[in-house]
Formats: structure tokens, sequence, C-alpha cells
């Protein structure tokens, strides 16, 4: 478990994280989601002990980073600027990880396959590509084999087969009842890989909640019905009471829009009518229009009320 207490971060005028309050659960991957510059990274680094709050504190499984003896074995990490000794092969690189936090030399060779980097384990990473490098990056993650484990933006840059590895890798983590908090800016990608949402901007919390939860507040469904009699499916709505607008976007042309989920009401309606429908279909909000919907109210109260910070 991590727990953040009124976790706050200034750099001179500039307040990067706010009062941070929020609990990271064991057993379920907690996405962490804000636009650049809200704070993600220093709330990270912070947990890590890399960086110190100026206020509020991170416990990880209860203490501060600082006071974890063996800190490797209790949370792994991987961060956006991977330090790699570019004159040590990859098992080197581990093995002395491993040395130098209570781990096992058994363990290098376990994860290195764990994360496919087994036949190149001698090679240097220097020639690593971008994918070898963030499965060295996850290597060293799990050395520990760690409860708790933290990503920051695990799949930036890998091609379509590494992005299921990765998912499929962090949510079975999560299945074996270990805590995981990973941030990313790909929607798509985190509405597959996370139950949970943390999501903050400028610093501030915005939501602590489940993913259904998250998407079902901060964004809409549509019912989109399509008739080749468009008129007079527009009367048999406007006779129901049903508000339809003409649809927008692509394949859009001639179809009708109602708020929520009408679809039982309209294709009753229809069949009522003997009007036939070429389309009648639910349209789901996906997290990136819950995200933008929230993330922009955020950014137009905080320009309304309160002056922006240097
Ligand atoms: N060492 C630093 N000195 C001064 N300001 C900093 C420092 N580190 C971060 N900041 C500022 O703190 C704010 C939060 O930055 P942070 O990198 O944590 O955001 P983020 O959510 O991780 O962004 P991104 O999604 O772009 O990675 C930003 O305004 C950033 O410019």
């Amino acid at each position: 478990m991590i727990e953040l207490a009124g976790l706050t971060k200034r750099y001179g005028l500039k307040t990067a994280v706010r009062e941070l309050t929020c609990v990271i659960r064991p057993g379920l991957v907690t996405g962490f989601l804000g636009p650049n510059g809200a704070g993600k990274s220093t709330t990270m680094r912070m947990i890590l002990g890399l960086d110190h709050p100026t206020a509020g504190e991170a416990r990880v499984e209860g203490k501060p980073y600082a006071r974890l003896t063996d800190p490797l074995t209790v949370v792994g990490a991987l961060l956006e600027a991977r330090a790699v000794h570019p004159g040590r092969t990859a098992y080197h690189h581990l093995l002395c990880l491993a040395q130098s936090n209570g781990v096992p030399r058994r363990r290098v060779g376990e994860v290195l396959d764990l994360v496919g980097l087994g036949p190149v384990a001698r090679k240097r990473p220097r020639g690593f590509s971008l994918g070898m490098g963030q499965r060295l990056g996850i290597a060293s993650a799990l050395l520990g084999d760690p409860r708790i484990l933290i990503f920051d933006e695990p799949v930036n840059g890998l091609d379509p087969e590494g992005i299921h590895w990765v998912r499929n890798l962090i949510r079975s983590l999560a299945a074996d009842g270990r805590t995981v908090f990973v941030s990313s800016h790909l929607m798509s990608e985190m509405a597959l890989t996370a139950d949970h949402l943390i999501v903050i901007g400028q610093g501030q919390l915005l939501a602590d909640t489940s993913m259904a939860d998250f998407i079902e507040e901060n964004a809409r469904s549509t019912t989109r019905v399509r008739s080749p009699d468009q008129e007079a499916l527009r009367d048999a709505l406007a006779d129901a009471g049903l508000t339809a607008e003409p649809a927008r976007g692509p394949g859009a042309e001639g179809a009708w829009e109602l708020a929520g989920d009408q679809t039982e009401p309209v294709g009753r309606l229809a069949a009522d009518r003997g009007l036939v429908l070429h389309e009648l279909c639910l349209h789901r909000a996906s997290l990136e229009e819950a995200f933008m919907r929230l993330t922009s109210q955020a950014v137009e109260y905080q320009a309304r009320g309160r002056a922006p910070e240097g």
C-alpha cells in the first residue's frame, strides 16, 4: 500500500504538488492521470525518496521510503529517465543492483528471462532499442520481487507487441496482490490496464475513483439512431418528447443523436410507428472523453478562480 498524506512540493513560487491525500491499494492497477506538468512525476519521485516533500508525507508499506531497509525488496520503480551504466552489460547492471540491495544473485537470471532479455543479457544496454531499454528498466523494478510497483509512462515509445506485453505484465502483478501505480498519457491503454484512477490537475487531486465510476461521472454516453425516413423519425422522436440533434462526426450523416442511453424507448417507438431503422446504437463515453472533460473544467476553474502562479 502507498499512502499520501497532505503531500506537497513547492519549487520556489511554483507548487508542483498540493496537499495530495490518497491511498493506493494492493491487488489493483491504479492509473495516475493528469495533463503535462500536473505533478505526476514529482509525486512518484517523492514516494521513492528522490525528492523531499515541502510538507506532508508519502509512505510505502507504512514507512517513508528513506526508512525502508532494502527498499528494492519493498518497492520497484520504472521512472522516465533511466540510469544505466553505459559500460556494463544488462546482466552486470542488474547484478550490481542486486548485490547492493540484498537481493540473491539467482534473481538476476529470473528477471532477465521474465522480461525476455535472456538472450541479450551479456550485451551492453547502449545498443538496446527503446523497447529493450524499457524491458531492462522493468527488470530492475522487479528485481527485489517487491510488493509495490511504480511505473512512470511504461509504454512510452513501445510498439504494439511491447505495449501488449507491458499491459499483461502489469495486470498479472496486480492479480498477484501487489500494489501497482502507473502513469500514462495513453488513455486507450490506461482504459485497458487500470482498475482504479487517481487524477490530478495542477498538483491537486481531481478524482480518486474506480475506472467505471470515473467514466460514468465525467463523460456522457449518447444514442445514435438512423432511418431511411429521417424526417418521420425526427417527428416521432419529438412526439415522444425525446430530444434529438443531428449526429456529428465521421459516418454520422443523416443520423440523430440523443443524450444518454435511449436505445430501448427509441427501438420501441420505431416498432410502434413501423419505422425502418438502419442503425440504433449506444455510444459509450471513453476514458479519454471523461479525462478531457474533467481536466478542461479544472483548467477553467483555475483560470477563473485563482491567479496564476509563477
Ligand atoms: N526540479 C524542478 N524545478 C522546478 N520546477 C519543477 C521541477 N520539477 C518539476 N517542476 C515543475 O513542477 C510541475 C510538475 O512537474 P511534473 O514533471 O511532476 O509533472 P508531470 O505531471 O509528471 O508532467 P508530464 O506529464 O509532462 O511528465 C511542472 O510545472 C514542472 O515544471
